[in-house]
């Protein structure tokens, strides 16, 4: 009886070892994850990933370890890739195996309900959500938005000349202005007293807290969201619940306004609604625009980084006004169809995009297939993040990667000695990484590329951003440190700094022809 015993326990023990050390079939030869720190047994890595600005800490790992780098947390991969050549390879070229995205059950199941269209995982309904988006930013649709974005940046230029204290709320009423506008048919008011400008941008930041690593304890042990929320511990359930349902009344509200605005002004959502819509249920189509209505906010850090990069760089700024004076003159404001006359207004868009990324950790994909890659095993569900921050310190493809220098996306014609546009080789037709890659790539890029332009060239054009002074009457060269910007979730943005906004030649005539719309507080 008791040899019967003991040869079970040894044939089980056998067995388990085996299992445990049996060679994965898809990695045959036993090869090694991509390298990186050690980490601590069980937790790995989880401890030393600080909760601010912690792509910093990924970035020391990218340079300590080489372009792609493995840490563990709780016994799982996470691979980090850190050059434009290996995300290319992997999001890119690779993208059939690694466009999923991680499960989030916080931000994509509790919150989004499963709708959200940059946290829903691989599938079909990912593949319709993107479709009824590029059916909505088609060509067409893009060009009939400039009109809204011509004229919203116009309404910041008057704004913040008339209450340059606030120009951080007016970053934030532009970039609102030209999403509800465009996707909404709303018209904007002040940032405070606007009905929607306030609560995108309170919904924005719950939604990218709730995706920062490990902040949720529910999105590394999922069974947590079964525990009753009488139990202690689990009152995040109550407030997770009323974030919820706070979007959903916040989506739907902004769809019946879409409505009701079609016949005066169609909208993205507008034209997504009825039979010939974009292929999508009208509770998906809410969630769709909801997912787009968290974007002013990643505009906005682009806008600020660019005002700040202009206090900090006069003499980039003095540049671009001198292309402007050239091509436009001073008796109109700068428009769309100036842009291809642009180039450098253009080269300093993709420096602001390059220099301080506002997504420096983009957002996570997840592999769908073991893979391997360079001698290096991946295996399937994998978290694989893209170190944008790194990325775009390339010094092989970014030389002095510190620098604000816009003249790296230029080329300048010998004989004629005209500016041209020219695009790093991984970059592709941007020269940045700011929207992501392959298959999860940025929908809306082009429009918010168009956004940042044209806030850019009218700006340059009606205003001279001058630094700010102490005291003593020294101007104050501001901090561009990395530092100097918001840590925690997924978007950073410039903490404020100091600078004063004066009216270039002629403008103060035009700002009279600026109409602000009903309800704006100036
Ligand atoms: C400066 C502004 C913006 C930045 C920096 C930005 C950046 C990004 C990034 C990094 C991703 C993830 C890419 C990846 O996973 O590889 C993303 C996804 C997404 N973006 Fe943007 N975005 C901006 C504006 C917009 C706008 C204006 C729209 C729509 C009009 C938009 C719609 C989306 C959507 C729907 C996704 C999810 C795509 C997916 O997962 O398939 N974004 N964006």
């Amino acid at each position: 009886m008791v040899n019967t015993f003991a040869l079970v326990a040894i044939a089980i023990s056998v067995a388990l070892i085996y299992l445990w050390f049996r060679p994965n079939p898809n990695n045959p030869k036993n090869l090694p994850l991509p390298p990186g720190p050690k980490g601590k047994p069980i937790i790995g890595s989880l401890l030393d990933i600080p909760s601010d600005r912690y792509w910093l800490t990924m970035d020391e790992w990218v340079r300590e370890y080489g372009p792609i780098v493995t840490f563990k947390v709780l016994g799982k991969p996470v691979v980090i890739l850190g050059s434009p050549k290996v995300a290319a390879d992997l999001f890119d070229r690779r993208s059939a195996i690694y466009s999923d995205r991680p499960r989030w059950v916080l931000a994509s199941e509790i919150l989004a309900r499963d709708m959200h269209t940059g946290t829903v995982r691989i599938g079909e309904k990912h593949r319709r959500y993107r479709k009824a988006i590029q059916a909505g930013l088609r060509e067409k649709a893009l060009n009939s938005y400039h009109p809204i974005e011509e004229k919203e940046a116009r309404i910041f230029v008057k704004e913040v000349f008339t209450k340059p204290e606030d120009f951080r709320n007016s970053v934030k009423r532009f970039t609102s202005a030209v999403i509800l506008g465009t996707m909404y048919g709303h018209k904007t008011a002040s940032f405070s007293t606007d009905r929607f400008a306030q609560r995108i941008f309170h919904s924005a930041s719950i939604f990218a807290g709730s995706l920062a690593p490990g902040k949720f304890l529910v999105d590394v042990m999922p069974w947590l969201q079964y525990v009753p929320s009488w139990v202690p511990g689990a009152g995040w359930k109550k407030l997770a619940a009323q974030w919820a349902e706070d979007d959903r009344v916040l989506y739907t509200e902004m769809l019946e306004e879409a409505r009701q605005n079609a016949a005066r002004q169609p909208s993205f959502i507008s034209e997504g609604l009825g039979e010939k819509g974009y292929g999508v249920t009208e509770e998906e189509l809410a969630y769709i625009g909801g997912t787009i209505s968290q974007t002013p906010d990643t505009l906005m850090s682009v806008c600020s980084g660019f005002m700040l990069a202009m206090t900090r760089w006069p003499e980039v700024q003095k540049r671009a006004q001198a292309e402007i004076d050239s091509v436009v003159g001073r008796s109109r404001w700068p428009e769309f169809k100036d842009r291809v006359n642009l180039p450098y207004v253009t080269a300093i868009v993709k420096e602001t995009c390059r220099w301080r990324p506002v997504a420096p950790l983009s957002v996570p994909h997840a592999s769908t297939k073991d893979d391997v890659y360079e001698g290096y095993f991946i295996p399937k569900g994998t978290t694989v993040i893209s170190s944008i921050w790194s990325i775009h310190r390339d010094p092989s493809v970014y030389p002095n990667p510190e620098e604000f220098i816009p003249e790296r996306f230029l080329s300048m014609d010998p004989t004629t000695g005209t500016l041209h546009e020219i695009n790093t080789e991984e970059g592709k037709e941007r020269g940045h990484h700011l929207y992501g890659f392959g298959r999860r790539l940025c929908p809306g890029a082009t429009m918010a590329d168009h956004a940042v332009w044209i806030f850019a060239a009218n700006v340059l054009w009606a205003l001279n951003i001058n630094r700010g002074k102490d005291e003593n009457g020294n101007e104050i060269v501001p901090p561009v440190d990395p530092m100097q910007f918001t840590s925690g979730g997924e978007a950073s943005h410039p903490l404020p700094w100091k600078c004063d906004f004066e009216l270039r030649e002629g403008v103060r005539e035009f700002l009279e022809g600026v109409q602000l719309p009903e309800g704006t507080e100036l």
